[in-house]
């Protein structure tokens, strides 16, 4: 009967809590993505740009937004450091692969990293939010010809969205965040993670 309640009691109060894997090669505009997340869902003042440093290790950051938290993973993404995203994979409810839009030279780099992650047993179903960064730099590619070049049908099904934003200004992460929330909420890749946690917590 107390689980019945409780469990009740947690369907209608507690905010459902995902895990967002930013990925991306080194200079996409992850950790600038990052802090911009926290300017905008928290009430802490992210980091500008100039304090920004090359990531080595992980970032965090949480916050609130469309009635769910929101755990960010923000990961380096050095070549030598790329190794170390697959460690994260497992639990991810959904990946943001963020994309210099205007570095039309690293493209194929890009293009090469997401596959491979997307290849991934361990982010099977995880959707897939794509940022075309820098938008704010001339050059730089549209949301339309960047998925035209990542050639998104050939790499898989899953939901997927490529949406142009800017780091520095913030232009358009609202509505890519917004999209990821409503994709987290009713994917088959959080079901399945709900479904772990249960058996873990009864085991
Ligand atoms: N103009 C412009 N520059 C940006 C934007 N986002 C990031 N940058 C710059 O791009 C460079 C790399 O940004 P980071 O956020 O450190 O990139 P990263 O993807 O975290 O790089 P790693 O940690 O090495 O993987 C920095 O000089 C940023 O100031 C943007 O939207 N517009
Ligand atoms: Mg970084």
């Amino acid at each position: 009967m107390f689980s019945l309640l409780y469990g009740l009691w947690k369907y209608l109060f507690s905010k459902a809590e995902f895990h967002v894997l930013i990925l991306g090669i080194d200079k996409a505009g992850k950790t600038t993505l990052l802090e911009k997340l926290k300017t905008i869902y928290s009430d802490f003042e992210g980091l500008p740009p100039d304090r920004i440093v090359p990531t080595v290790g992980l970032n965090i950051g949480r916050v609130e937004a469309y009635k769910s938290k929101l755990i960010f993973w923000d990961l380096g993404g050095q070549l030598g450091l790329r190794t170390i995203w697959e460690k994260y994979f497992e639990e991810a409810h959904a990946i943001v692969f963020v994309v210099d839009a205007a570095n039309h030279a690293r493209f194929d780099d890009a293009k090469s990293a997401l596959e491979k992650a997307l290849r991934h047993k361990d982010l099977q179903d995880a959707p897939l939010l794509i940022f075309a960064n820098k938008q704010d730099v001339q050059g730089a590619v549209t949301a339309d010809e960047l998925t035209t070049f990542l050639d998104l049908k050939e790499i898989d099904e899953r939901p997927s969205f490529v949406k142009e934003i800017s780091a520095y200004d913030g232009t358009g992460i609202r509505d890519g965040v917004m999209w990821l929330v409503e994709e987290m909420k009713r994917s088959k890749r959080s079901e399945m993670l709900r479904q772990h946690s249960d058996i873990n917590v009864v085991v």
